[in-house]
């Protein structure tokens, strides 16, 4: 699903009121009657007090059209206008007076904190201050507004998007959002639902359609592309009956150290289980017995050295190479990758302490090959493309960084955001048990099984972090998050790939 920014949304309003043949009035009405209709099927004429808290924008008029909806079909409902300045739309006056000549009641003025009004726990509030036209954080009177309703148990819904939140800009004063229950969003959710910072403020959303211009949405880069599963599905390549193992790529696992050998374990299973054909698991001597025992499906080839990682040679042409999970930041492990840099031929995804070696020895940098797969931790990205301000500076950092060398970076994360240049990827599965040991050697495993299946790298990238997440996801329906540990993550990678197919009925979007 396509994410827009703030600017193609306005933009596709105007082209599908030109198209469509209607007004922008219209479709504000098409707009909040859909919100009604989502209210309506849930509250079935319980004559709950509903509270709507309206700005003087758009947002506020879509509040207008479901407040006067509402008190059509029967509801309890209070409107209450939050005047905090006389510019009003044009379209929230036109539903102002509409409002009046169906109710018969003009909406309640607020002007300042006195009229603030009681609201009892069972109520519902709706949520229509500010949408996308947020332009500066909420002052004064209008911020207290926020956090009067913010003390309020009463449920609550925001209209298009949480007010004090911008869709795709940085926070100013977290405090001066609305801290809802549950989001309808108009057409398509937006960037800041899904960035650590501002995510938290969007427990739940469900998108809307509200019916704009397909042709000119198919038409848009969008900001951003979220990967769920009918995305998801669509990455899957088939399986040819007549195939063999070596239609499935040899891997090649550089990765472990002494004490840290459970690293090229892991990546080396997740490679196996999700489905490359062969793999080799390069370690130190010590990690000999280890790997055999652990992952007998796989071929281990050892270093000379006892400890740590020396010389990346190799007898064969790997389809893939994983580098670096458990390596350690010796000097002579640093020699090795920069070696390995100069002759790789194949796709390869660079993880954990090979980035670190990369973000040290700037000459390196230089070397990385196009279309490498970068997979930073926070530690390791900082480390890699500067300190951040906030989250669309970082994304902005990684997007130069992207663009510069030419690589892919995996922003990982509770969305996992994958970089390629302008281009960035949201995925949706995952959750808070798999931030476990571990757990990231394992996506490194998951990459370069579906590069050396031939996968492109960026399809890799996208789809082993949405399989990754997934597997993260069935573990925890049996384990629960405390307890789910990194190998829980590769036994349900099969199943992430028959949940791929599996048919589901549609539900709000947990976060
Ligand atoms: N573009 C679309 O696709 C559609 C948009 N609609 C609604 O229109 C909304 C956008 O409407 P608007 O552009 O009128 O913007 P808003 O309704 O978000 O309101 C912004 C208004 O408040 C002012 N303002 C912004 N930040 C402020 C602050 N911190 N303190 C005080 N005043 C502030 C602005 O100057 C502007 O007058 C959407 O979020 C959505 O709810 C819907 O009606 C239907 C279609
Ligand atoms: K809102």
């Amino acid at each position: 699903m396509k994410i827009f920014s703030s600017k193609q949304l306005y933009e596709a309003d105007e082209v599908t009121c030109n198209n469509q043949n209607i007004t922008s009035v219209d479709l504000m009405e098409r707009a909040g009657s859909y919100i009604f209709t989502w209210l309506h099927q849930r509250m079935q004429g319980a004559q709950v007090p509903v509270h709507i808290f309206c700005g003087i924008g758009n947002n506020g008029g879509d509040g207008l059209v479901l407040g006067r909806l509402l008190i059509e079909s029967g509801y309890n409902v209070k409107c209450y206008i939050a005047n905090f300045t006389d510019k009003r739309s044009p379209c929230f006056l036109t539903n102002y007076s509409r409002y009046k000549d169906v109710t018969k009641n003009w909406p309640i003025l607020m002007k300042g904190a006195e009229d603030f009004p009681e609201i009892a726990p069972q109520d519902i509030i709706i949520d229509a201050l500010f949408g996308i036209g947020l332009n500066r954080p909420p002052e004064g009177w209008v911020k207290d507004l926020i956090l009067h309703i913010n003390t309020q148990r009463a449920f609550k819904l925001s209209i298009d998007i949480p007010s004090g939140l911008s869709a795709e800009q940085a926070v100013e004063d977290f405090d001066a959002i609305v801290k809802s229950n549950h989001t309808l969003t108009f057409q398509a959710p937006k960037l800041s639902f899904f960035l650590p910072e501002t995510g938290p403020y969007v427990t739940f959303y469900e998108a809307i359609d509200i019916g704009l211009d397909a042709a000119y949405l198919e038409s848009q880069e969008p900001l951003a592309q979220l990967i769920a599963k009918p995305q998801a599905q669509r990455f899957y390549k088939q399986r040819n009956k007549y195939a063999h193992k070596g239609n499935f790529g040899h891997s090649l696992i550089v990765a472990g150290s002494y004490g840290m050998m459970g690293a090229s374990v892991l990546a080396t299973k997740a490679t196996m289980r999700i489905g490359a054909g062969k793999v080799t698991a390069m370690v130190p001597r010590s990690g000999y017995s280890i790997l055999q025992s652990t992952v007998p499906e796989a071929m281990v080839k050892t270093d000379e050295n006892e400890d740590f990682i020396t010389n990346i040679n190799y007898d064969f042409e790997p389809d893939a190479i994983a580098v670096g999970m458990g390596i350690g930041n010796n000097d002579e492990t640093a020699t090795a990758l920069k070696a390995l840099l100069k002759k790789v031929l194949c796709p390869i995804v660079i993880d954990a302490d090979a980035l670190n070696c990369i973000s040290k020895t700037k000459t390196l940098i230089k070397l990385l090959p196009e279309n490498a797969i970068l997979t930073p931790h926070p530690g390791e990205l900082a480390r890699l493309v500067g300190e951040w301000t906030d989250d669309y500076d970082k994304i902005k950092k990684c997007q130069e960084f992207s663009a510069t060398y030419k690589v892919i970076i995996i922003i990982k994360g509770a969305n996992t955001i994958t970089v390629m240049g302008n281009e960035l990827y949201i995925n949706t599965t995952g959750n808070p048990g798999m931030a476990t040991a571990g757990s990231g050697d394992v996506l490194s495993g998951c990459l370069s099984g579906l590069l050396a299946q031939g996968y492109d790298p960026l399809l890799a990238s996208v789809f082993g972090v949405y399989l990754h997440g997934s597997a993260g996801n069935i573990a925890s329906q049996t384990v629960g998050f405390e307890a789910m540990m990194a190998s829980d993550i590769i036994n349900s990678l099969g199943d992430a790939f028959l949940e791929l197919f599996r048919q589901e009925e549609e539900a709000p979007v947990a976060q």
